[in-house]
């Protein structure tokens, strides 16, 4: 049932190019045509040899010359019609899919693995393709072309058509238990095809882990299982198709021999004349094929609806929004956010990972919220960009419910600093110009300034066009940051949302990280999730956060003097920084990050403080 779902829901795609299908159609009975006059012309050609008519070759050979000619140009059409009409269908189902994608919400990301999203917007579109060109017109034209020479062999001696076609059931047979056996076997395969890319999508993406932890054995082996299990199902349907094929042609050439014994027979008895006999055998070739290749097409097809499936699977799950956002042009007047009770767990979680939340963040205060890791700091960032809905509670801006508002608007009201940078492939320009769209070179220029970016971007070969890699991989860490912070500011929000990556700088890059925050802040509305409880001592308000709850809020020096769990965060912080300082300093205070050894964080808790 669910495959006819996914055929109908194909067939919408194909009636847009009803024409392309109209001619192709046309193409594909004229191909039975030929195919038809191939055997009559095989017939006259035998007929004027027996009989010696050498005159009647001449024409026969025009005719040979114009059919062939034909016949190409058919073929020509057909195979361009059916490669065209499955390209076009392959790119509209990948935009639609693109589309529906990019409007997921955060939970299906979270979810489904971004390797089995792609492996569906590749193999599934492939196959898809290929069954909306050439698997269905093969198995429209396969059963014409058997009616058509079955209905011709009856018209020159219908006892031998009837005999030829008693092997027409027992070949379909064959093809039926083998096409099942084969379609079990390919779903196997494209899972396990599905698995592999998702593999690779993890571990080409992060080689700079698997080669610090030397993992490059494991992860070959754990391939080499992958890779197995795909050659294994390759294995078994080579054995399958040597299977079906062996019987299909050991039936085949039997019904060959059968029909060319009756038929030389009935030659010998003079009841049919060698030509005919020719034409016979010839349209029995026509008869007897497609019982063979019909169950490898249908097997063929449901594979491809399967994959069909896949795809609209994706584009069946509920969407965030119904239409992919604008970016919002005009900065939002912002004078209040205020969370009431916040509650939220995530789907798949019985635990709460926020609870009973309430703050209030007025325009122009600095917050920050700390606390152990687990906490609930991201979780409450999500929800305040929208990705989650609570369970329960409210969140508003300037006292309007963001339940009743559209993502765009709400997500206008943010300029979000990732922890991890969140650059794409391609230039800084590009990258940089997603904060604002239509954003002159000067105003990126000038981001990247306030950013302190503009320096290092400049040393590189092509400035601002430089090509960035896989996110940003040509660039350090410290270098992504800014230009993180360079897109935050391009799209100058009035609220920062910014999660300080835990990632160790060297203190050179760490120096200008901070300045860069400092000047994004400057002015600024600021949410500030911290890991180094030095960055935010200035801040108006700092939170607590444990298991989801605020356990603590008020400013730095009260929060000390109250020595509650702030004091203990803060104070186990300064130890470990003396414990590292300590280090640093055994190993003679030689620069580290210049030494080529992993940097550790040299400063005391009270410097660089925003
Ligand atoms: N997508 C998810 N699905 C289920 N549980 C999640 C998901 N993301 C986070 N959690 C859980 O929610 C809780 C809060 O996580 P959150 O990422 O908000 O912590 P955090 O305070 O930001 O931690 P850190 O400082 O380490 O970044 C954790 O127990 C975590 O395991």
């Amino acid at each position: 049932m669910k495959k006819k779902g996914a055929f109908a829901r194909l067939s919408t795609y194909m009636l847009r190019h009803k024409l392309i299908y109209s001619i192709l159609l046309l193409v594909t009975l004229f191909s039975i045509v030929l195919d038809l006059t191939m055997a009559w012309f095989l017939s006259r050609i035998t007929d004027a040899a027996v009989r010696l008519d050498v005159e009647a070759f001449t024409g026969l050979a025009w005719f040979g010359v114009i059919f062939l000619t034909v016949a190409g140009i058919n073929t020509f059409l057909s195979v361009y019609l059916k490669t065209n009409i499955s390209a076009k269908i392959r790119n509209e189902l990948r935009q639609d899919m693109m589309g529906h994608t990019l409007a997921l919400p955060q939970s299906y990301f979270d979810r489904n693995h971004s390797g089995d999203l792609l492996s569906r917007f590749t193999n599934d579109n492939q196959s898809v393709g290929e069954a909306c060109g050439h698997v269905m017109m093969d198995l429209l034209r396969n059963p014409l072309l058997a009616v058509a020479s079955f209905a011709y062999l009856i018209y020159i001696n219908w006892l031998l058509a009837l005999i030829c076609l008693s092997v027409g059931p027992l070949l379909f047979l064959t093809g039926k238990i083998f096409g099942n056996a084969m379609r079990a076997n390919s779903v196997r395969v494209q899972e396990n095809m599905s698995r592999t890319t998702a593999f690779l999508n993890d571990i080409l993406g992060s080689s700079m882990v698997f080669k610090a932890f030397s993992i490059e054995r494991r992860l070959q082996k754990q391939y080499v299982e992958y890779s197995e299990s795909i050659a294994s199902g390759e294995k078994k349907k080579a054995r399958i198709e040597g299977a079906t094929g062996a019987i299909s042609s050991v039936l085949g050439n039997l019904t060959f021999l059968l029909a060319l014994v009756i038929a030389g027979w009935f030659v010998a008895k003079g009841s049919l004349e060698v030509g005919a006999m020719i034409a016979f055998i010839q349209l029995m070739n026509y008869l007897v094929g497609p019982f063979s290749v019909l169950p490898g097409l249908v097997a063929s097809m449901q594979q491809s609806l399967g994959a069909a499936e896949r795809i609209f699977e994706v584009m069946d799950a509920a969407p965030e929004v119904e239409v992919l956002p604008e970016q919002q042009m005009q900065q939002p007047d912002f004078n209040v956010l205020q969370l009431a009770d916040l509650s939220f767990g995530y789907p798949e979680s019985e635990k709460q990972s926020l609870s009973k939340v309430n703050l209030e963040l007025t325009r122009g205060k600095q917050m920050a919220v700390v606390g152990p890791s687990g906490g609930g700091k991201s979780t409450l960032f999500k929800l305040l960009l929208g990705f989650y809905k609570p369970d329960a509670g409210e969140i508003s801006i300037n006292n309007q419910a963001i339940a009743g508002m559209q993502l765009e608007q709400l997500r206008s009201y943010f300029a979000y600093v990732p922890q991890e940078s969140g650059l794409y492939t391609g230039s800084i320009r590009d990258n940089i110009g997603n904060g604002r769209p239509g954003a002159t070179e000067e105003e990126i220029i000038e981001a990247l300034r306030q950013a302190n970016a503009y320096d290092f971007v400049m040393e590189l070969p092509e400035g601002i066009h430089t090509d960035i890699g896989e996110h940003g991989s040509r660039l350090s860490g410290g270098q992504r940051q800014r230009l993180s912070i360079a897109r935050a500011m391009l799209k100058n929000a009035p609220i920062l949302l910014l999660d300080e990556a835990t990632a160790a700088l060297d203190n050179e890059s760490e120096k200008m990280v901070q300045q860069a925050i400092r000047k994004l802040m400057k002015d600024k509305t600021t949410l500030v999730i911290a890991h180094r409880l030095s960055t935010i001592q200035n801040a108006d308000i700092i939170l607590v956060m444990e298991n989801g709850e605020i356990v603590e809020r008020g400013g730095h020096e009260e929060l000390l003097a109250a020595e509650g769990r702030y004091f203990e965060l803060y104070n186990s912080q300064l130890e470990q920084e003396a414990v590292e300082e300590g280090q640093y300093s055994s190993l003679g205070g030689e620069s580290l990050s210049s030494g080529g050894m992993a940097p550790l964080k040299q400063e005391t808790a009270v410097a660089g403080t925003l």
